[in-house]
């Protein structure tokens, strides 16, 4: 007979690699009276004596005694990015010892890292396990190496500590794992830092972190048959490919059990492997920022559950919509003839008849369809949609093309963006305000700069060869208030839109780069300035990142140079319309 198989959960997986690699000592096996690194196998392999845990793939890298929890290794963990970071303590004795230990869950700030610039020779020991990070693995790992290189000699280890859940034993549980690899070197707690990112970490983090508009997104209509699931997600997805450029891809519940389920019966398990496969598709979906819309009936709370989990895990967004129509309605449309199947006992275990619908308690939004037209219930989904920053579709009552008047007689605010509002954000402001646009104002401020910082003097000389004065400005930090005030928000980079956008989702029709800026007015033609704002709104092509002005910062007089021509080029294209 050969060993059963089973591959554990992610977060088993790393609590394995710990205790095969000796970071967990003196733990050294699943399930020890007190530790939260436990191993749950399923039910039809729990009664045998010997398991093998498998990877995702399938390698084999232990055998388990389920009496015991113990394990043996047969081979280690061997793919996965970054993989050459990950060392046993043992190895990080052979290659590191006498540096000082620094556990890092998050990307290093500039204070932080001016706090390890005075400690010697660092280890960073970046905690890349399940639930444990700010960052997805990979990210956290591009972050500390990125942090390493501006460190005069730090060395960066992978450490797939995971969280299990309960914060008291986590804690405990990674102080032992940061002594067991520091083994009496000295250990360096990190205060917290103020969360300004230099340009480089920050690009890493913006990326493994899109604003919601940008982020991958699955759309996860459930309710009873003929509740309206299928109706609503598909005029759903008209009004996306309507109004955005965003890949969608439809799920429905009929079409996936012709295809991707064909043969799955109506049975508990049955649809629970459906949902899952719906589930694991659709995640799949999302990790590459792309739509899923599904609209199974997904009656049982658990495994919708776990299908929010998974796209979690992907990196997407998990939005909920409950279409609440009541039995009584849906029976009474019975477009298909089935309820009356189901009630005569032809059909067994029928939804809502014979087989229970258990009614979610986490939808994003609750839709009832009785008595409204499809528009109507639409509009619910589509607020709430806006609501939480994923995508900004037209109501019903909200014609796309709402006139704007010209006749406000405050005058229209734009606002310019960069990273620290001292080089490239001031340049454009000062280009700006000497083209004397009637009606219009010019301010600047940085994503994450300091406040009241002089112009930096590359750019401010600059400036002045074009007879303009930088020498009163003062930088800023964005604020949301901001960004409420402003009518244009114009940045220098794709990854300065993406973080104002994280905290202002409302914002995604006035952001734009300034490169993204010119290319849709170029497409509009000439109009005055509100109404190329409002042109500008409808307009829903990605800022390219081959657009961004480059960061001139500390790069001398020749990329100043190059970034005050290329502002002034991008400035006069948006503002010459
Ligand atoms: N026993 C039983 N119970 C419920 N539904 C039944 C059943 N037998 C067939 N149908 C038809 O199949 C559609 C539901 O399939 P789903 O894949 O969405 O169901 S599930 O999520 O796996 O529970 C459902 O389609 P919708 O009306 O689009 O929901 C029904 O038309
Ligand atoms: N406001 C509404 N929203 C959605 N569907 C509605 C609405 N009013 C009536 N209906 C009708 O209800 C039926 C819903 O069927 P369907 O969308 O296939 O449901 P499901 O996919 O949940 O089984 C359709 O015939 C649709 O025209």
């Amino acid at each position: 007979m050969p060993v059963p198989q089973h591959c554990p959960t992610p977060r088993e997986l790393d609590d394995l690699e710990l205790l095969t690699t000796g970071a967990l000592a003196p733990t050294t096996r699943f399930g020890e009276p007190g530790s939260p690194v436990t191993l749950t196998l399923p039910s039809d392999i729990a009664g045998e004596e010997v398991v093998e845990l498998v990877d995702p793939e399938g390698l084999p890298l232990a055998r388990l005694t389920t009496a015991t929890g113990e394990v043996e290794v047969l081979t280690h963990h061997q793919y996965g990015a970054f993989r050459r970071l990950h060392l046993s303590p043992a190895q990080v004795r052979e290659h590191h010892a006498g540096r000082t230990f620094v556990p890092v869950v998050d990307a290093l700030d500039t204070t932080q890292l001016d706090e390890l610039r005075g400690l010697g020779p660092l280890v960073l020991l970046a905690l890349t396990g399940h639930g444990t990070a700010e960052l997805t693995p990979t990210a956290l790992l591009r972050a500390s190496l990125a942090a390493a290189v501006q460190l005069p000699d730090a060395a960066v280890v992978a450490v797939p500590l995971a969280a299990h859940d309960d914060p008291e034993a986590d804690h405990e549980l990674g102080v032992r794992v940061v002594a067991t690899y520091a083994a009496g070197d000295p250990v360096h707690a990190l205060t917290e830092g103020t969360g300004e990112l230099g340009p480089e970490i920050a690009a890493i983090v913006d990326a493994d972190r899109p604003a919601p508009d940008e982020q991958g997104l699955v759309l996860f209509f459930t309710g009873l048959s003929g509740s309206g699931k299928s109706t609503l997600a598909r005029a759903l997805m008209d009004r996306i490919l309507e109004e955005t450029d965003r890949p969608v891809t439809s799920l429905d519940g009929d079409v996936v059990r012709r295809h991707l389920s064909k043969g799955l019966t109506f049975s508990k398990e049955d649809r629970e492997t459906n949902i899952r496969r719906i589930g694991w598709v659709a995640a799949e979906i999302s990790r590459h920022r792309g739509l899923a819309v599904c609209s199974p009936i997904a009656p049982f709370a658990e495994t919708r559950a776990q299908v929010r989990q998974m796209v979690d895990d992907a990196g997407g967004a998990f939005f909920l919509v409950h279409v609440a129509t009541p039995l009584e309605e849906c029976e009474r449309r019975d477009r298909k003839g089935l309820y009356a199947k189901a009630r005569a006992g032809e059909i067994p275990e029928f939804t809502g008849i014979s087989s229970p619908y258990e009614e979610p308690d986490d939808a994003s939004v609750r839709v009832d369809t009785t008595g409204r037209t499809i528009e109507d219930a639409l509009d619910d989904v589509i607020v709430a949609l806006r609501e939480e920053g994923y995508l900004d579709l037209t109501t019903a009552d909200e014609p796309a093309d709402e006139p704007v008047t010209a006749e406000s007689e405050s005058p229209l605010k734009v606002l310019f963006v960069c990273t620290a509002n001292i080089c490239r954000s001031p340049y454009m402001e000062r280009i700006a305000r000497s083209l004397d646009l009637p009606g219009v104002e010019f301010t600047s401020a940085g994503t994450h700069g300091f406040d009241a910082a002089p112009m930096d003097t590359p750019m401010a000389s600059r400036l002045a060869d074009r007879g303009l004065d930088g020498s009163d400005f003062r930088s800023r930090r964005v604020t949301s208030r901001l960004i409420a005030d402003a009518d244009l928000v114009l940045t220098a980079e794709a990854g300065h839109r993406s973080t104002i956008l994280e905290e202002n989702p409302e914002a995604v029709r006035k952001v734009f780069t300034l490169g993204q800026a010119a290319r849709l007015v170029e497409e509009q033609g000439s109009l005055a300035p509100r109404d190329l704002v409002a042109a500008l709104a409808e307009r829903r092509t990605a800022p390219d990142p081959a657009d961004d002005v480059a960061d001139p910062y500390g790069r001398g007089d020749e990329a100043a140079a190059r970034a005050a021509v290329e502002i002034e080029s991008l400035v006069k294209r948006v503002l010459g319309h």
